[in-house]
Protein backbone atom coordinates (compact mmCIF):
# COMPACT_ATOMS: atom_id res chain seq x y z
CA UNK A 1 0.00 0.00 0.00
CA UNK A 2 1.78 3.11 -1.12
CA UNK A 3 -0.10 5.06 1.96
CA UNK A 4 -1.68 4.89 5.19
CA UNK A 5 -5.19 4.97 3.73
CA UNK A 6 -7.00 2.70 5.32
CA UNK A 7 -10.40 3.29 3.79
CA UNK A 8 -11.97 4.85 1.00
CA UNK A 9 -15.09 6.08 0.03
CA UNK A 10 -16.31 6.41 -3.83
CA UNK A 11 -18.80 8.95 -4.75
CA UNK A 12 -21.10 8.11 -7.81
CA UNK A 13 -24.41 8.55 -9.63
CA UNK A 14 -27.04 6.34 -8.86
CA UNK A 15 -28.14 4.67 -12.31
CA UNK A 16 -27.44 1.57 -12.73
CA UNK A 17 -24.38 1.95 -15.18
CA UNK A 18 -23.24 4.66 -12.34
CA UNK A 19 -23.18 1.66 -9.93
CA UNK A 20 -21.50 -1.11 -12.05
CA UNK A 21 -18.63 1.74 -12.69
CA UNK A 22 -17.87 2.63 -8.94
CA UNK A 23 -18.18 -1.34 -7.66
CA UNK A 24 -15.69 -1.92 -11.09
CA UNK A 25 -13.29 0.59 -9.28
CA UNK A 26 -14.10 -0.78 -6.21
CA UNK A 27 -13.59 -4.22 -7.23
CA UNK A 28 -9.91 -3.20 -8.51
CA UNK A 29 -8.79 -1.26 -5.23
CA UNK A 30 -9.85 -4.18 -3.29
CA UNK A 31 -7.68 -6.45 -5.57
CA UNK A 32 -5.21 -4.63 -5.37
CA UNK A 33 -4.77 -3.45 -1.51
CA UNK A 34 -6.38 -6.50 0.43
CA UNK A 35 -6.24 -4.71 3.51
CA UNK A 36 -8.59 -1.32 2.57
CA UNK A 37 -11.56 -0.78 2.97
CA UNK A 38 -13.77 0.40 0.03
CA UNK A 39 -17.03 2.08 0.62
CA UNK A 40 -19.92 3.88 -2.03
CA UNK A 41 -21.63 6.84 -1.42
CA UNK A 42 -24.59 6.88 -3.72
CA UNK A 43 -26.19 10.72 -4.85
CA UNK A 44 -28.53 11.90 -6.98
CA UNK A 45 -27.53 14.42 -9.38
CA UNK A 46 -29.06 17.54 -10.48
CA UNK A 47 -28.51 16.00 -14.17
CA UNK A 48 -30.53 12.79 -13.15
CA UNK A 49 -33.43 14.86 -11.45
CA UNK A 50 -34.20 17.26 -14.42
CA UNK A 51 -34.93 14.48 -17.50
CA UNK A 52 -37.97 16.25 -18.78
CA UNK A 53 -35.81 18.89 -19.93
CA UNK A 54 -33.07 19.56 -22.59
CA UNK A 55 -29.55 18.78 -20.30
CA UNK A 56 -27.76 21.16 -22.89
CA UNK A 57 -30.40 24.15 -21.84
CA UNK A 58 -30.09 23.44 -18.13
CA UNK A 59 -26.50 23.38 -17.41
CA UNK A 60 -24.94 20.20 -19.65
CA UNK A 61 -22.71 17.63 -18.38
CA UNK A 62 -21.22 19.98 -15.45
CA UNK A 63 -24.99 19.04 -14.03
CA UNK A 64 -23.55 15.19 -13.43
CA UNK A 65 -20.42 16.16 -11.62
CA UNK A 66 -21.23 18.90 -9.20
CA UNK A 67 -22.65 17.18 -6.45
CA UNK A 68 -20.42 14.74 -6.58
CA UNK A 69 -17.67 17.54 -6.86
CA UNK A 70 -18.49 18.99 -3.17
CA UNK A 71 -18.26 15.77 -1.88
CA UNK A 72 -14.94 15.54 -2.78
CA UNK A 73 -14.44 19.08 -1.66
CA UNK A 74 -15.82 18.47 2.06
CA UNK A 75 -14.37 14.86 2.69
CA UNK A 76 -17.81 12.65 2.43
CA UNK A 77 -15.91 11.02 -0.06
CA UNK A 78 -12.32 10.75 -1.87
CA UNK A 79 -12.72 9.75 -5.44
CA UNK A 80 -15.31 10.00 -8.12
CA UNK A 81 -15.52 7.54 -11.03
CA UNK A 82 -17.10 9.21 -13.97
CA UNK A 83 -17.34 8.20 -17.74
CA UNK A 84 -14.61 10.01 -19.33
CA UNK A 85 -17.52 11.76 -22.07
CA UNK A 86 -19.64 13.06 -19.54
CA UNK A 87 -16.70 14.89 -17.40
CA UNK A 88 -16.79 18.84 -18.54
CA UNK A 89 -13.50 19.64 -20.51
CA UNK A 90 -11.93 22.01 -18.19
CA UNK A 91 -12.48 20.75 -14.45
CA UNK A 92 -13.43 23.41 -11.67
CA UNK A 93 -10.24 24.41 -9.80
CA UNK A 94 -9.06 22.34 -6.96
CA UNK A 95 -10.10 19.02 -9.02
CA UNK A 96 -7.75 16.43 -10.97
CA UNK A 97 -8.59 13.75 -13.46
CA UNK A 98 -6.17 11.58 -11.24
CA UNK A 99 -6.78 8.23 -13.69
CA UNK A 100 -8.16 7.24 -16.68
CA UNK A 101 -8.95 3.19 -16.73
CA UNK A 102 -8.09 1.24 -19.94
CA UNK A 103 -11.10 1.44 -22.43
CA UNK A 104 -13.74 -0.54 -23.22
CA UNK A 105 -15.24 -0.81 -26.41
CA UNK A 106 -15.65 2.89 -27.72
CA UNK A 107 -17.92 2.27 -30.88
CA UNK A 108 -21.83 3.31 -31.31
CA UNK A 109 -24.37 0.28 -31.30
CA UNK A 110 -27.44 0.21 -33.27
CA UNK A 111 -30.12 -1.84 -30.77
CA UNK A 112 -33.67 -2.42 -32.63
CA UNK A 113 -35.78 -5.49 -32.23
CA UNK A 114 -36.67 -5.75 -36.09
CA UNK A 115 -33.65 -4.94 -38.18
CA UNK A 116 -30.32 -5.53 -37.85
CA UNK A 117 -28.29 -2.73 -39.41
CA UNK A 118 -28.99 0.99 -40.34
CA UNK A 119 -28.87 -0.02 -44.17
CA UNK A 120 -31.81 -1.97 -43.45
CA UNK A 121 -33.94 0.52 -42.06
CA UNK A 122 -36.68 1.78 -44.42
CA UNK A 123 -37.43 5.04 -45.35
CA UNK A 124 -39.16 6.82 -42.90
CA UNK A 125 -38.08 4.39 -39.67
CA UNK A 126 -37.53 6.07 -36.59
CA UNK A 127 -34.36 6.15 -34.55
CA UNK A 128 -33.87 7.09 -31.45
CA UNK A 129 -31.05 9.30 -30.09
CA UNK A 130 -30.25 12.26 -28.29
CA UNK A 131 -27.03 12.75 -29.29
CA UNK A 132 -26.57 15.51 -32.02
CA UNK A 133 -23.34 14.03 -32.68
CA UNK A 134 -25.04 11.00 -33.57
CA UNK A 135 -28.02 12.52 -34.90
CA UNK A 136 -25.60 14.34 -37.80
CA UNK A 137 -23.86 11.27 -38.73
CA UNK A 138 -26.71 9.41 -39.04
CA UNK A 139 -28.70 11.93 -41.14
CA UNK A 140 -25.34 12.56 -43.10
CA UNK A 141 -25.46 9.45 -44.48
CA UNK A 142 -29.05 8.27 -43.91
CA UNK A 143 -31.33 11.76 -44.75
CA UNK A 144 -34.72 8.97 -45.05
CA UNK A 145 -34.50 7.82 -41.72
CA UNK A 146 -36.39 10.06 -38.94
CA UNK A 147 -34.76 10.96 -35.90
CA UNK A 148 -36.34 11.19 -32.51
CA UNK A 149 -35.22 12.20 -29.32
CA UNK A 150 -34.16 9.31 -26.60
CA UNK A 151 -33.66 10.38 -23.22
CA UNK A 152 -33.34 8.49 -19.94
CA UNK A 153 -30.79 5.95 -18.24
CA UNK A 154 -29.68 3.05 -20.30
CA UNK A 155 -32.78 0.90 -18.92
CA UNK A 156 -35.31 3.54 -19.91
CA UNK A 157 -33.81 4.15 -23.14
CA UNK A 158 -34.30 0.34 -24.06
CA UNK A 159 -37.62 0.17 -22.72
CA UNK A 160 -38.77 2.85 -24.88
CA UNK A 161 -37.54 0.83 -27.60
CA UNK A 162 -39.37 -2.57 -26.77
CA UNK A 163 -42.31 0.33 -26.20
CA UNK A 164 -42.45 0.16 -29.66
CA UNK A 165 -41.43 4.17 -29.93
CA UNK A 166 -38.29 3.89 -32.31
CA UNK A 167 -37.59 1.01 -34.71
CA UNK A 168 -34.38 1.43 -33.64
CA UNK A 169 -31.97 2.90 -31.47
CA UNK A 170 -28.26 4.18 -31.30
CA UNK A 171 -26.35 3.85 -27.74
CA UNK A 172 -22.64 3.85 -26.91
CA UNK A 173 -21.63 0.16 -26.79
CA UNK A 174 -19.55 0.45 -23.53
CA UNK A 175 -22.32 0.89 -21.31
CA UNK A 176 -24.70 -1.86 -23.20
CA UNK A 177 -21.74 -4.33 -22.77
CA UNK A 178 -20.74 -3.26 -18.72
CA UNK A 179 -24.45 -3.73 -18.35
CA UNK A 180 -24.76 -7.45 -19.28
CA UNK A 181 -26.53 -6.83 -22.31
CA UNK A 182 -24.20 -6.88 -24.81
CA UNK A 183 -26.63 -9.43 -26.40
CA UNK A 184 -28.88 -6.78 -27.71
CA UNK A 185 -26.61 -5.39 -29.71
CA UNK A 186 -27.28 -5.59 -33.77
CA UNK A 187 -24.56 -4.10 -34.86
CA UNK A 188 -21.53 -2.36 -34.05
CA UNK A 189 -21.20 1.12 -35.76
CA UNK A 190 -17.53 0.90 -37.99
CA UNK A 191 -15.35 4.07 -36.35
CA UNK A 192 -16.09 5.29 -40.17
CA UNK A 193 -19.26 5.08 -39.96
CA UNK A 194 -19.93 6.55 -36.53
CA UNK A 195 -17.06 8.50 -35.21
CA UNK A 196 -17.28 8.31 -31.32
CA UNK A 197 -17.48 11.46 -28.66
CA UNK A 198 -14.85 12.46 -27.29
CA UNK A 199 -13.44 10.13 -24.52
CA UNK A 200 -16.27 7.46 -25.00
CA UNK A 201 -16.09 4.28 -23.53
CA UNK A 202 -13.44 5.04 -21.22
CA UNK A 203 -13.95 5.87 -17.36
CA UNK A 204 -12.00 8.71 -15.38
CA UNK A 205 -11.80 8.91 -11.86
CA UNK A 206 -11.57 12.83 -10.18
CA UNK A 207 -10.53 13.30 -6.52
CA UNK A 208 -9.46 16.66 -5.00
CA UNK A 209 -6.01 18.02 -6.39
CA UNK A 210 -4.84 17.95 -2.73
CA UNK A 211 -4.97 14.15 -2.04
CA UNK A 212 -2.03 12.97 -3.92
CA UNK A 213 -2.56 10.20 -0.91
CA UNK A 214 -5.32 9.16 -3.33
CA UNK A 215 -3.73 9.55 -6.93
CA UNK A 216 -0.69 7.73 -5.69
CA UNK A 217 -3.15 4.71 -4.75
CA UNK A 218 -5.10 5.00 -7.82
CA UNK A 219 -1.46 4.98 -9.92
CA UNK A 220 -2.18 1.09 -10.87
CA UNK A 221 -5.06 1.71 -12.25
CA UNK A 222 -4.36 4.50 -14.62
CA UNK A 223 -3.93 3.03 -18.26
CA UNK A 224 -1.33 4.87 -20.00
CA UNK A 225 -2.53 3.91 -23.66
CA UNK A 226 -5.95 5.02 -23.14
CA UNK A 227 -4.97 8.13 -21.19
CA UNK A 228 -2.74 9.69 -24.21
CA UNK A 229 -5.63 8.86 -26.75
CA UNK A 230 -8.62 10.55 -24.82
CA UNK A 231 -5.98 13.50 -24.18
CA UNK A 232 -5.73 14.16 -27.83
CA UNK A 233 -9.70 13.87 -27.78
CA UNK A 234 -10.18 15.78 -25.14
CA UNK A 235 -8.17 18.84 -26.23
CA UNK A 236 -10.27 18.61 -29.63
CA UNK A 237 -13.40 19.08 -27.67
CA UNK A 238 -11.93 21.41 -25.21
CA UNK A 239 -10.52 23.76 -28.09
CA UNK A 240 -14.08 23.81 -29.98
CA UNK A 241 -16.13 24.14 -27.08
CA UNK A 242 -17.13 21.08 -26.79
CA UNK A 243 -20.49 21.35 -24.98
CA UNK A 244 -23.79 19.21 -25.60
CA UNK A 245 -25.07 21.50 -28.37
CA UNK A 246 -22.08 20.63 -30.70
CA UNK A 247 -22.16 17.63 -32.62
CA UNK A 248 -18.29 17.22 -32.16
CA UNK A 249 -16.68 13.66 -32.52
CA UNK A 250 -12.94 12.96 -31.39
CA UNK A 251 -11.07 9.76 -31.44
CA UNK A 252 -7.34 8.27 -31.09
CA UNK A 253 -6.63 4.91 -31.22
CA UNK A 254 -2.28 3.53 -31.18
CA UNK A 255 -1.59 2.19 -34.61
CA UNK A 256 1.88 1.28 -35.65
CA UNK A 257 3.46 2.81 -32.31
CA UNK A 258 1.57 6.14 -33.61
CA UNK A 259 -1.39 8.56 -32.01
CA UNK A 260 -3.82 8.34 -34.62
CA UNK A 261 -6.61 10.99 -34.45
CA UNK A 262 -9.77 11.49 -36.37
CA UNK A 263 -11.92 14.43 -35.48
CA UNK A 264 -15.33 14.97 -36.94
CA UNK A 265 -17.73 18.74 -36.49
CA UNK A 266 -21.29 18.75 -37.93
CA UNK A 267 -24.42 20.73 -38.31
CA UNK A 268 -27.16 18.69 -35.96
CA UNK A 269 -29.19 18.74 -39.47
CA UNK A 270 -25.98 16.61 -41.34
CA UNK A 271 -25.91 19.02 -44.09
CA UNK A 272 -22.39 19.90 -43.59
CA UNK A 273 -19.75 17.38 -41.76
CA UNK A 274 -15.95 18.96 -41.40
CA UNK A 275 -13.48 15.81 -41.51
CA UNK A 276 -9.83 16.09 -39.75
CA UNK A 277 -7.35 13.07 -38.97
CA UNK A 278 -3.95 13.39 -38.06
CA UNK A 279 -0.80 11.18 -37.02
CA UNK A 280 1.73 11.79 -34.88
CA UNK A 281 4.25 10.63 -32.12
CA UNK A 282 2.74 9.29 -28.80
CA UNK A 283 4.47 12.27 -26.62
CA UNK A 284 2.32 15.42 -27.30
CA UNK A 285 -1.46 14.34 -27.89
CA UNK A 286 -2.16 18.07 -27.22
CA UNK A 287 -0.40 19.21 -30.13
CA UNK A 288 -1.89 16.85 -32.27
CA UNK A 289 -5.21 17.67 -31.28
CA UNK A 290 -4.22 21.72 -31.92
CA UNK A 291 -2.95 20.72 -35.47
CA UNK A 292 -6.46 18.63 -36.52
CA UNK A 293 -8.59 21.47 -34.73
CA UNK A 294 -6.33 23.74 -37.00
CA UNK A 295 -7.41 21.49 -40.16
CA UNK A 296 -11.39 21.91 -39.41
CA UNK A 297 -11.39 25.86 -38.93
CA UNK A 298 -9.34 26.07 -42.13
CA UNK A 299 -12.73 23.76 -43.73
CA UNK A 300 -14.95 25.91 -42.33
CA UNK A 301 -15.10 25.11 -38.64
CA UNK A 302 -16.50 28.63 -37.34
CA UNK A 303 -18.94 29.03 -39.51
CA UNK A 304 -20.82 26.02 -38.21
CA UNK A 305 -20.03 26.98 -34.56
CA UNK A 306 -21.79 29.83 -35.19
CA UNK A 307 -24.57 28.79 -36.38
CA UNK A 308 -25.29 26.40 -33.69
CA UNK A 309 -24.60 29.07 -31.27
CA UNK A 310 -27.39 31.49 -33.12
CA UNK A 311 -30.08 28.13 -32.89
CA UNK A 312 -31.48 26.56 -30.03
CA UNK A 313 -31.05 23.11 -29.59
CA UNK A 314 -33.42 21.00 -28.23
CA UNK A 315 -31.49 18.33 -27.45
CA UNK A 316 -27.89 16.90 -25.54
CA UNK A 317 -25.28 14.51 -26.86
CA UNK A 318 -26.14 12.13 -23.21
N1 LIG B 1 -24.03 10.25 -22.40
C1 LIG B 1 -24.50 9.22 -21.56
C2 LIG B 1 -23.50 8.17 -21.41
N2 LIG B 1 -22.36 8.42 -20.75
C3 LIG B 1 -21.60 7.28 -20.77
C4 LIG B 1 -22.30 6.33 -21.46
C5 LIG B 1 -21.82 4.95 -21.63
C6 LIG B 1 -20.68 4.79 -22.55
C7 LIG B 1 -19.38 5.37 -22.11
O1 LIG B 1 -18.89 5.02 -21.01
O2 LIG B 1 -18.80 6.17 -22.85
C8 LIG B 1 -23.52 6.87 -21.88
C9 LIG B 1 -24.61 6.23 -22.61
C10 LIG B 1 -24.62 6.43 -24.10
O3 LIG B 1 -24.07 7.40 -24.63
O4 LIG B 1 -25.24 5.60 -24.78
Amino acid sequence: MPSSIKKITIATRESRLALWQAHFVKSELERLYPDLTVELLGMTTRGDQILDQSLSKIGGKGLFVKELEAALFDGRADLAVHSLKDVPMVLPDGFTLACVMAREDARDAFISNTYTSLAELPAGAVVGTSSLRRAAQLQARFPHLKIESLRGNLDTRLRKLDEGQYDAILLAAAGVKRLGMGERIKALLSLSEALPAAGQGALGIEIASERADVAALLAPLHDVATATCTAAERAVSRALGGSCQTPLAAHAVIEEGQLFLRASLALPDGSRVLNAQARSSLTQPEQLASGVVNDLYIQGAQTILDALLSESHVDSNR
